[in-house]
């Protein structure tokens, strides 16, 4: 069925089911001659690999990469890129009580009535595991763009309800929750540790910011380089909200306010969050997610079974009680994948305009 793959030059498709053998992503269009190895996409696995620390899914999974195409000596080929994640501990014998009743929030109901079957076993593809392979795809895109020095980073600016005052950068790596503000951090921590006593679920807001972007990366209509990012960051399970820059807070400014001023030595602020028109200008690339708590939760809610009888329901399992911290690698790899695309179509554009010959 389509809906499995993404972008243009650099296109990802993703495969696999959370209970299923594997999952994994075949990239193509990743151009040749770029140094990659397993290490570099581990990295980034181990950034949103479950069962590091409490108020996360407990699920043992090791998240070992295995490249089966395209890298030779170290290098791309400018053959498809196959990466495999093998799962190790999905323990499905939890779902089969859930087997015909939908958890409320989930996609447990919108997934039987469009096929008519699904798989029941952790989701199937609905599942916040299949965010691994976007990772894992993340991890080759962002090999791509070092070579144009682009970089994104991503962080947690609420959770819970609690905001991040402080944007410390050399905070971000320093707690689990990639919070660049220690003291809200600890506070974070403890609204987390009390949801999941009361077997309950929190959401938050992510922060995404993309730095060396130079101009000219974009689209002019449909396929603006904000509608794209907006696109992928909403395709993320959990995600219910994109804002670029100024966001919903430019609703409320005037005109006045809200321009960014130019001056022969750059932007005098950032209110547009560095797209003007669908296209990058130069300036740093800001957008925020709303991330939604986490819908399978031990509490009794009601819901109903695949025959629309009335049931209640109490979730068990392993489940995050919150997306966040382990969504904050996901919404870089996706911010990853966009931009790596539309380089590669700004660069095509760039030889045309120049004439470069062919060999
Ligand atoms: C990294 C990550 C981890 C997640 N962990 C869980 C989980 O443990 N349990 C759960 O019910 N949902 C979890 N989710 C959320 C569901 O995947 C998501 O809510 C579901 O696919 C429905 O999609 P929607 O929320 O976009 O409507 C997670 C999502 C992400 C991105
Ligand atoms: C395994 C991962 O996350 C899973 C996301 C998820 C969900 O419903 O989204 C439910 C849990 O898994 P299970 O299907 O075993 O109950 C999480 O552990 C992962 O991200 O690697």
């Amino acid at each position: 069925m389509a809906g499995n793959t993404f972008g243009t030059l650099f296109r990802v498709t993703t495969f696999g089911e959370s209970h299923g053998r594997a999952l994994g992503a075949v990239i193509d269009g990743c151009p040749p001659g770029i140094p990659l190895s397993e290490e570099d996409i581990q990295f980034e696995l181990e950034r949103r690999r479950p069962g590091k620390h409490l108020g996360e899914s407990p699920r043992k999974e090791p998240d070992r990469v295995e490249i089966l195409s395209g890298v030779f000596e170290g290098q791309t080929l400018g053959t498809p890129i196959a990466l495999v994640i093998y799962n190790r501990d999905a323990k499905s014998a939890a779902y089969e009580p859930l087997k015909d009743i939908f958890r409320p929030g989930h996609g447990d109901c919108t997934y039987f009535w469009k096929y008519g079957l699904r798989d029941w076993r952790g989701g199937g593809r609905s599942s916040g595991r299949e965010t691994v392979a976007r990772v894992a795809a993340g991890a080759v895109a962002k090999k791509v763009l070092a070579e144009y020095g682009i970089q994104v980073q991503a962080y947690t600016v609420a959770l819970g309800g609690v905001w991040a005052r402080k944007r410390d950068l050399s905070e971000i790596n320093r707690n689990h929750l990639f919070c660049p503000d220690a003291e809200a951090y600890e506070e974070m921590c403890r609204r987390i540790e009390e949801a999941r006593r009361e077997g309950d679920s929190l959401g938050g807001v992510v922060e995404i910011v993309a730095r060396g972007v130079p101009p000219g990366l974009g689209e002019p209509v449909f396929d603006k380089l904000d509608a794209e990012l907006a696109k992928a960051l909403m395709s993320i399970g959990a995600v219910k909200g994109v804002e670029i820059g100024a966001g919903f807070s430019a609703a409320e400014k005037k005109g006045s306010e809200n321009n960014d001023p130019l001056t022969p030595e750059g932007f005098l602020s950032n209110n547009a969050g560095g797209i003007l028109a669908g296209i990058s200008s130069g300036q740093e690339i800001v957008c925020r997610v709303a991330v939604k708590p986490i819908p399978s939760i031990s509490r009794e809610q009601l819901t109903i079974n695949e025959k629309g009888e009335a049931v209640k329901i109490r979730v068990g399992g392993r489940h995050d009680a919150s997306a966040i911290p382990r969504i904050v690698p996901v919404c870089e790899a996706m911010v990853r994948l966009v931009l790596a695309d539309y380089l590669l179509r700004q660069l095509v554009l760039k030889a045309f305009r120049n004439h470069e010959t062919l060999p």
